[in-house]
């Protein structure tokens, strides 16, 4: 791979005599991985992968290989596709069930499905992603996940930051960076490359960083993240954030074979920056990342910051009884969270959640379904959050049965059943909500979702 001349003298000053190893390695192909979604219940169709691949010594849902997005096990959101030391950081984050966590740069989703599942679909996260397009990869991540207590916001940092003051116990800062640490998979990237680049980005991730510890409770926690190996971001940015904000100490991150400290020496000299951690590529299998963890002073405690009571729509005397008769029709249980209309679609919000409403959001949390004329259908969303042993009306479909749906297809069944809605369920794996109106199961699969 040809490299620019300013990146290779600039890492032959820092690197040393480790320089050429750290050369070679953009020569070699990329590392692939993916993780497994532990809220999803049931076998994996292609238990093979967990078997025969070798499993990531440092995150305990990861592996390494490549997978087919168009498996059910991907579709129906067992499996997402992340670089392995990606992976690390959503392990650093350490989210807790029942916390309010924010992920503030986080499309397109590796770290929110990755919190998400650390959280057991318990407590708050709010997945934020500053760019619409990109928001709504994020927002179709989360579905296919199967969230149940996400929201997903459009916003830049700033204007998120006066919405949820001193609201969350833990941040992550996946920066905009100058992704050095990925070139090799993504080559194109080093077009963008500049002496003054790292710079740059550096100035913009403050920015971020700032609005980000607005939002921060006191005691609670800031990781901030890059796939870069440019000193001006990393410790650099690390060293600014513990001078600006003398309420900020750095957690120690616990390094992992081949993982290396943060260095002092590109920095400050501060000494605490080695308790961040690196990730280069010619001391581990995969690409280059950079990861350091805060803790924010506990005292003084919060200041009380009244927030006013969400004023969000409520479902009418006819669409509570027509939501109550699919809910009994159905036998299924919901997750707990507040039932809020929004047009007239029907969301479950986390409970405790700020108000949304001024927000730009995409996804203001689980979709239930959607009111139309005398009728309420349920959404594919609340098809890929339900666990099959939380609901009683489900059909069994075999795979063949499966690929014919996913194409737009009806379904023809043997048995005579109830006219109504149904769970489609194929190999322990929610598939999507269909009605059976005399023995045909009709297509509700998402047409942009269609195979
Ligand atoms: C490293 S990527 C995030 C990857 C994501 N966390 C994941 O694991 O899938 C950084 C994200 O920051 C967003 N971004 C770019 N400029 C930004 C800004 N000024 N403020 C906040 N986010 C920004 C990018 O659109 C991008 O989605």
């Amino acid at each position: 791979m040809k490299l620019p001349e300013g990146f290779i003298k600039k890492y032959t000053k820092l690197l040393n005599e480790e320089a050429p190893a750290f050369f070679a390695t953009f020569d070699d192909p990329s590392y692939s991985g993916y993780r497994i979604n532990t809220n999803k219940p049931g076998k994996l169709t292609t238990m093979e992968y967990l078997e025969n691949k070798d499993r990531i010594d440092y995150c305990d849902t990861g592996f390494y290989g490549q997978i087919d997005g168009k498996t059910m096990d991907h579709v129906t959101g067992y499996l997402y596709s992340q670089e392995p030391s990606a992976m690390y950081v959503g392990e650093v984050v350490d989210a807790q069930p029942g916390e309010r966590v924010l992920d503030l740069c986080a499309a397109p989703g590796g770290k929110s499905t990755h919190i998400i599942n650390k959280m057991n679909n318990e407590g708050i996260l709010v997945s934020n992603e500053i760019f619409g397009k990109r928001a709504s990869i994020l927002s179709e991540n989360i579905e296919r996940w199967g969230a149940t207590h996400t929201v997903v916001t459009n916003e830049s940092p700033d204007k998120l930051a006066p919405h949820f003051l001193q609201y969350f116990d833990r941040i992550l800062v996946d920066a905009p960076c100058s992704g050095e640490g990925m070139f090799r998979k993504e080559p194109t990237g080093i077009q963008y490359w500049t002496e003054d680049y790292a710079a740059e980005c550096a100035n913009r991730q403050k920015k971020i960083l700032a609005s980000a510890l607005e939002m921060l409770k006191p005691g609670g926690t800031l990781i901030y993240s890059t796939c870069t190996f440019a000193p001006e971001e990393d410790e650099q940015i690390a060293a600014w954030l513990l001078s600006e904000y003398g309420n900020l100490a750095m957690v120690p991150i616990k390094k992992y074979d081949g993982m290396d400290e943060g260095q002092p020496q590109w920095a400050n000299d501060n000494p605490e920056l080695s308790k961040a951690v690196r990730l280069f590529p010619h001391h581990l299998q995969g690409e280059g990342h950079f990861i350091a963890k805060f803790v924010l002073d506990a005292d003084p405690a919060p200041e009380e910051i009244k927030v006013k009571a969400p004023k969000y729509n409520t479902m009418d005397k006819d669409e509570t009884s027509l939501f109550n008769d699919f809910l009994t029709a159905t036998g299924l249980r919901l997750p707990t969270g507040d039932l809020v209309k929004f047009g007239d679609n029907l969301f479950l919000l986390p409970i405790g959640l700020n108000s949304i409403a001024k927000v730009k959001f995409v996804r203001p949390g689980l979709q239930l379904g959607i009111f139309k004329k005398n009728r309420f259908e349920p959404a594919h969303s609340l098809a890929l959050a339900t666990h099959p042993d939380d609901i009683k009306a489900k059909i069994e479909i075999t795979d063949e049965q499966w690929h014919h749906y996913i194409h737009g297809e009806t379904i023809t069944i043997e048995e005579t059943k109830d006219k109504g809605w149904y769970l489609l369920v194929c190999q322990g794996h929610s598939i999507s909500f269909s009605k059976l109106v005399g023995k045909t199961l009709k297509n509700f699969y998402p047409k942009g979702l269609r195979v």
